[in-house]
């Protein structure tokens, strides 16, 4: 397995789908370290986002929002941040059985002292060494350590150290730090101590580091101790930089598959590459909107959710089909705060309406029938109605996996109706999954899902998530203005005081109660946007014990291995509430002013029945 992802290994990621905010791939090479894995890369939108690698990845607003969750407001990059939010936010609420994220900087210490041995050329090292004898290696406290502060330590090492100029910190990973300075001596003197906690300092010598020369010339190289150092971007970094070039790293690297998530380094020559390959299979919408964020060097390893791997986390070649839902919003909201002109928002649901503004602008060419109420309701029943709903009309709530293969619903978006044709397609490609005469397949296939789906109770967990927003936009948004210091542009347009108006108890709440309010309506907007899939892997006679749960299909007397998932955790951004007021006004208003209009067509009707004429 190469450290860093190169033009050359772009040709092993096929196109596997994406949302707005990522693009996925999934993995055809033969590396033990990526195979049964997706890569999910960082878009940017053509209108400008930059991946940026600040102090810190949420704005001053949002570290005050998240202020509890401490790994995930000292998270230095958007990406750190996502994996933060998810471990921290989202699997407490979710449960961890379900949701592929671990932990990165727990890995590390489970693995602390095992260290990290990757090959290197001798011949292109010797600048690096050169450039190791100015460096200390630094451990401040041990791997339950908060984040530290970067900036901070190295204000702290100037002070300490007497240094004036040509002090380089690099972030290794949680308590490690790599300090390059014009002298060691004056640092290495003695012990020291950082905010309370013991920091050693070691040199790192080629000796102390290299176990053997080895007879091509290569070398091997023992990192610190810990794994995460080649999971580090910095170090890939600089590694990249001094060693010149990297070959391999070790058996017990590479055979890291036990982690759920890990971040890759990527060059931005394989992300080029791989955003020319995968161009032809993107929706042209999709390259319109956004292009592959080439500035990111890193993307995110998760387990490939469509295969079910053995209980040794292996592939095998067996049959596996998935299911991927984006169940969208399953209850109707309460809150006091809806304003009686959108009084309809408690009867319909917001998935039904956004049907009707999104046939409107185009954005689909027909109405859904699924009902989100009936995929949340705990009936088997309607869970199946649902299900059938969704193979009618998948747009972006439906797709199946044949093997990782997408066999129906939208590639990357939306899909058009299921026609007679996909459906007979569809009814083909199953032959090898369920044992059943020509069309009574998908029928039996979709049973399988709705029994997995009910089965699973992992809907309960999503509705209790999503009814976190106990506000509504209409309540919340209010609370938002205060939070980031800006006079309330709803009261503004509504032209209410702010004080004594309709809404002056949500602006006189104490500071706590607005940040709980605006961030468990950020949480659940993520469960309304989450998507679940479940594979299915059809259990043969007298296979034995299996970690995965069972399901029986009465019909086709069929039992499969399943396993669910969910993916799409990712944190909602501070600034989305005012988009999300616009938009659920929007939706609002267009389904109303529809209402309106086929009431008034349909007294026409009445009237011309009546009287035969138009007046
Ligand atoms: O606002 P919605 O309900 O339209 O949801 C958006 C989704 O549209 P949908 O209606 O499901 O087609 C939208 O899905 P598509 O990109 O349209 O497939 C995204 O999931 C978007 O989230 P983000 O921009 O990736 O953070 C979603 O935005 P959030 O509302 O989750 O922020
Ligand atoms: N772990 C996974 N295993 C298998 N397929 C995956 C996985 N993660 C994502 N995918 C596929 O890639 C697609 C895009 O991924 P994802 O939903 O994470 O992108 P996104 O840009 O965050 O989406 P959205 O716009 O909906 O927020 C999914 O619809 C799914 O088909």
């Amino acid at each position: 397995m190469e450290g860093i992802l190169e033009r050359k290994d772009a040709g092993d990621w096929i196109y596997r789908g994406e949302g707005a905010v990522n693009l996925v791939l999934a993995y055809i090479g033969s590396s033990p370290t990526f195979v049964g894995k997706v890569l999910r890369i960082q878009k940017s939108v053509r209108n400008g986002f930059k991946c940026e690698d600040g102090p810190s990845a949420l704005t001053m607003h949002e570290c005050l929002l998240w202020e509890d969750t401490k790994d995930l407001v000292s998270a230095p990059t958007k990406e750190i941040a996502e994996q933060q939010y998810v471990q921290h936010v989202m699997i407490p609420l979710l449960g961890p059985e379900h949701v592929d994220a671990g932990e990165p900087v727990k890995v590390e210490s489970q693995l602390a002292n095992v260290g990290e041995d990757i090959v290197i050329h001798m011949g292109s090292c010797e600048s690096w060494f050169k450039h190791l004898r100015r460096c200390l290696i630094g451990r401040f406290g041990d791997m339950n350590t908060p984040i530290l502060d970067k900036l901070k330590i190295q204000k702290w090492a100037l002070k300490k150290w007497g240094i004036q100029a040509g002090l380089k910190v690099l972030d290794l990973n949680v308590a490690w730090f790599l300090f390059e300075l014009p002298s060691v001596e004056e640092a290495s003197r003695r012990n020291w101590s950082f905010e309370g906690l013991p920091v050693t300092l070691q040199p790192w010598s080629p000796s102390g580091c290299c176990s053997g020369l080895k007879e091509d010339g290569l070398i091997w190289i023992r990192l610190m101790g810990l794994p995460a150092f080649l999971w580090s971007t910095e170090v890939f970094r600089a590694l990249g930089k001094r060693c010149g070039h990297f070959v391999k790293t070790n058996e017990a690297t590479a055979e890291r598959r036990y982690l759920k998530w890990t971040r890759v380094r990527v060059s931005s020559e394989f992300l080029e590459s791989v955003e020319d390959n995968v161009r032809c299979d993107r929706p042209a919408w999709r390259v319109d909107a956004a292009k592959v964020n080439t500035l990111c060097d890193s993307a995110l390893l998760i387990s490939d959710h469509s295969v079910i791997p053995n209980s040794h986390g292996i592939l095998e070649r067996q049959i596996c089909v998935s299911v991927e839902i984006k169940p969208k919003c399953g209850f109707l909201p309460l809150s006091r705060f809806i304003a009686e002109g959108n009084a309809i928002k408690r009867k319909i649901t917001r998935f039904r309406m956004h049907q009707s503004l999104k046939l409107h602008q185009g954005e689909i060419s027909e109405i859904s029938e699924y009902n989100p109420l009936y995929m949340f309701s705990g009936s088997k029943d309607r869970v199946h109605k649902a299900i059938k709903a969704l193979f009618v009309t998948p747009q972006n709530n439906f797709r199946v996996f044949l093997n990782g293969s997408l066999i129906l619903g939208g590639s990357g978006g939306v899909a058009e109706s299921t026609s007679c044709v996909i459906g007979e397609a569809f009814e083909d490609v199953l032959k090898c999954v369920i044992r059943a005469d020509d069309g009574l397949r998908t029928t039996n296939f979709l049973e399988l899902v709705a029994e997995a789906v009910f089965e699973s109770g992992l809907l309960d967990r999503v509705l209790k998530v999503q009814k976190l927003d106990l506000y509504d936009i209409e309540g919340a948004i209010h609370v938002y203005y205060d939070l980031v210091s800006q006079p309330c542009m709803v009261c503004k347009d509504l032209g209410e005081d702010k004080l004594s108006g309709r809404y002056s108890s949500l602006h006189s709440l104490p500071l706590n109660e607005s940040l709980n309010i605006v961030r468990d309506y950020l949480i659940a907007a993520t469960a309304k946007d989450l998507s679940m899939m479940i594979a299915f892997r059809p259990r043969e006679n007298g296979d034995l014990g299996s970690p995965y749960s069972i399901v029986f299909l009465k019909s086709t007397g069929q039992s499969f291995d399943y396993k669910a998932s969910f993916i799409d955790l990712d944190m909602k951004p501070l600034k989305r509430m005012e988009h999300y007021y616009k938009l659920d006004q929007k939706i609002v208003s267009y389904y109303t002013q529809m209402l309106k209009m086929e009431h008034q067509l349909d007294k026409k009707a009445a009237r011309i029945k009546v009287n035969g004429t138009l007046n």
